[in-house]
């Protein structure tokens, strides 16, 4: 087997008393399309922040023990612009556009990751819109889009960094069920196009439709990690996890 894209060797990150994440590992293929469900404070959002490099102000940044590998470095410890130079893009579960500026404008920003030029950012950042089918909103002020054109936006600013490994931490919370199903649909494209993706997400629906492979942490640690049908069979899990919620998804 060629080497993984990702790999996170026994990863620990406590916050004073609360182990948010205990020891946790495993490897992501290029190419794949991975899930990380659990019920909440679980520990996932602190996973995706420690793995690129994002953790909160005052706190060390990195794992407290424990190694992040990315397309074969070590990369335990890099700041997230260095993390984003590397090819990894995370968007978070709060949206956060730019106010005062257009959709556009947004998108590229995540391009000048790219490029020093701000009209060569402003194309890369209308592909980016366009993958994300908001192409026809881009002079639109960031505050004037819907909840559901917010979260495609950040998803774009995010592709217009031109990631390797997108990570998405619950990009589908909110939404309606019909968005939910063309977020889905976008998930299956950007992978289609050859990017890794690892989601985070409580939309059971999303993740039974487009998951490979699903990871489920508990309490900060992993208690499972296998196919969906295998995952939903787990008994730990059902256990953990909202049990009739998962065998009805
Ligand atoms: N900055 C922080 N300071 C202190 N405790 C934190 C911090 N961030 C996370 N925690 C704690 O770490 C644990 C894991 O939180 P985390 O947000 O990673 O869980 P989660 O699985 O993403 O939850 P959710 O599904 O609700 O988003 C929780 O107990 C949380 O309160």
């Amino acid at each position: 087997m060629s080497d993984p894209l990702l790999s996170v060797r026994n990863l620990s990150k406590r916050f004073g008393g609360v182990v948010a994440n205990d020891d946790i590992s495993f490897d992501i293929a290029a190419g794949e399309l991975v899930s990380i469900i659990g019920p909440n404070g679980a520990g996932k959002s602190t996973l995706f922040k420690t793995v690129c490099g994002v953790t909160p102000p005052r706190s060390k940044r990195g794992p407290d023990s424990g190694k992040v590998f990315f397309r074969g470095r070590d990369t335990s410890g890099f700041a997230a612009h260095r993390m984003c130079e590397a090819g990894l893009a995370l968007v978070f579960q709060e949206t956060e556009p730019l106010k005062g500026m257009t959709a556009l404008e947004n998108a590229a920003i995540g391009a000048l990751v790219r490029t020093g030029s701000f009209h060569e950012a402003l194309r890369l950042g209308g592909q980016a819109l366009e993958r994300v089918e908001l192409g026809h909103r881009a002079d639109i002020m960031v505050d004037e889009l819907t909840l559901a054109e917010r979260r495609r936006l950040e998803i774009g600013r995010a592709l217009a960094t031109e990631p390797v490994l997108l990570l998405l931490d619950e990009a589908m919370a909110g939404l309606t069920p019909t968005e939910v199903q063309s977020a889905v649909a976008l998930v299956q494209r950007i992978a289609g196009d050859g990017v890794t993706v690892i989601l985070i997400e409580h939309v059971l629906q999303a993740v039974m439709a487009v998951s490979q492979r699903i990871i489920v942490l508990d309490r900060g640690r992993k208690i499972a990690d296998g196919t969906p049908s295998d995952v939903v069979a787990d008994p730990a899990v059902i256990t953990a996890y909202l049990g009739s919620e998962l065998s009805n998804a």
